[in-house]
């Protein structure tokens, strides 16, 4: 077995009582489980296991989450690329399921890098509402934005803040919140035993203080009548039971029952600790997934109204990079593009043209630390439009005039990727010519210009294999 602390162990014994042999043991299937979770907002889980030839179980307590069964070059497959599903341990698909998301709602992820539940949260969505995704590593929130377009999420803004400062802007404005704390990693041990470094050096006392500093923030953003899910992947009571207590007593919150399928004991639920016993803890023991611990709650309304759940200011809306006209070089190449969008949603900000969700259209956010407003459409260059790569990944194929479909076993594909020219003159109609939207098994991948039966590559440079 891993080598664990004994502080650990002993914490653990007295956690599981009976149970802690049987959890001890589940430390010999060292690796643990590898899953598959399928992006919604392109297809139905159905959809995509007859499409795929992965061998797929489904992990029974979400609607699109399966087991990956083989050793699937998972990562590599085109269909990957064309954002079709995200690699994500089970027991961590359980959170965002739980969030009871419907579409328009204002949801904000706010410790979302690298987005394994922000992209279940913009599928659920569906491009509507808003989905405000944040982490505070810069770093990390790269690879968020990254997640987030390869899902074809429009509706977005991604942020690198700390909570207090998005305080400042969106206080009370959110429906809902998933709160997926920063915590000392225990559940993980088995899958990823370089964390055990990290609980010796910090601990759960290290992380229980940020997380009181992150929920508190998280409270105030929510607003009255809002919903809220707290998860980390620890068993420390600490950071999970002690946690939602304050919240509870402090913020003025009520613990709802999770939205798991009834038979969530035999799927091998446990309940939280105490009167926490709404909550859901996931032990390796206990089901095939890795330490995970989730609460619903709800935050109350108050009949008084009074200034703690009211938006502490009203604002004045940012006019920067609002237009009177849309550049002639985007309504040139919109000709061929079947998707409508609100004239007062575009923004023109240094050449680049975006699409705000509707909801941001009366905020003021320009002084607060993004990566990404909206759907970023693509550069107004002199006299012609460059669309973007997450243009490309937002649209069905059916959405851009021209496109060229793949089949996934086509070398072509993986050229493609790999950012070389193709010859399509097998593919494309005898004449087409233009920007083109180049497709795996209907699925979009990015852009190609034709000419000639040849494809000038237009995949984006930074994504390329
Ligand atoms: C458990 S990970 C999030 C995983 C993510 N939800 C996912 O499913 O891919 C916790 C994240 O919290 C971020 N974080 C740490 N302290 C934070 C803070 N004070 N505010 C916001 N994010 C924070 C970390 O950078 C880290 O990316």
């Amino acid at each position: 077995m891993l080598q664990l602390p004994e502080s650990f162990l002993q914490e653990m014994r007295e956690l599981l009582g009976d149970e802690y042999d049987a959890w001890e043991k589940s430390y010999e299937h060292n690796e643990g489980f590898r899953g598959l979770r399928v992006n919604t907002g392109k297809l139905r889980p159905e959809e995509f296991q007859a499409l795929s030839a992965f061998s797929l179980r489904a992990v029974p307590w979400t609607r699109n989450g399966f087991y990956l069964e083989e050793q699937a070059q998972a990562s590599k497959h085109p269909y990957y690329a064309a954002g079709l599903y995200y690699l994500q341990e089970p027991s961590a698909m359980t959170p965002a399921a739980c969030l009871p998301i419907k579409e328009g709602d204002r949801v904000l992820d706010l410790c979302a890098a690298p987005g394994g539940k922000a992209t279940e949260l913009a599928a659920k969505l569906r491009g509507t509402g808003v989905l405000v995704a944040n982490d505070i590593s810069n770093s990390r929130a790269k690879a968020l934005l990254k997640n987030l377009e390869l899902f074809g999420a429009g509706n977005i803004l991604v942020t690198s803040e700390t909570p207090e400062r998005l305080l400042n802007y969106f206080e009370g404005w959110f429906d809902k919140i998933l709160v997926d704390a920063p915590c000392s990693g225990e559940g993980m041990f088995r899958k990823e035993p370089s964390m055990v470094k990290d609980w010796l050096e910090k601990g759960p006392d290290y992380y229980a203080e940020i997380q009181r500093t992150v929920v508190t923030a998280a409270a105030k953003l929510l607003r009255p009548g809002g919903q809220l899910v707290y998860s980390t992947c620890t068993f420390s009571k600490h950071e999970n039971e002690e946690t939602i207590e304050r919240l509870i007593k402090e913020e003025g919150f009520t613990l709802l029952p999770l939205p798991l399928p009834e038979e969530r004991e035999a799927l091998g639920f446990a309940p939280g600790l105490g009167a926490c016993a709404g909550a859901a803890r996931l032990f390796p023991h206990r089901l095939d997934g890795e330490g995970h611990f989730v609460a619903l709650l709800q935050k109350n309304v108050c009949s008084d109204n009074s200034a703690a759940t009211l938006p502490r200011h009203k604002e004045k809306a940012d006019s920067k990079g609002v237009l009177k006209k849309l550049p002639e070089e985007w309504l040139d190449f919109a000709k061929d593009l079947h998707v409508k969008w609100d004239a007062r949603c575009f923004r023109l900000y240094d050449g680049r043209l975006y699409v705000l969700p509707e909801a941001l259209t009366g905020k003021n956010i320009r002084s607060l630390r993004f990566l990404r407003t909206g759907l970023y459409l693509g550069e107004v260059k002199p006299k012609r439009f460059e669309p973007s790569q997450a243009l490309a990944m937002y649209l069905r194929k059916e959405e851009f005039a021209l496109s060229v479909d793949l089949k996934a076993d086509d070398e072509r594909v993986f050229r493609y990727l790999k950012g070389e020219t193709l010859d399509l003159e097998d593919l494309a109609a005898r004449g087409a010519k233009g920007w083109c939207l180049v497709c795996v098994d209907g699925y979009p991948l990015g852009w190609g210009k034709l000419a000639n039966g040849t494809l000038k590559n237009k995949y984006y440079p930074g994504w390329r294999w």
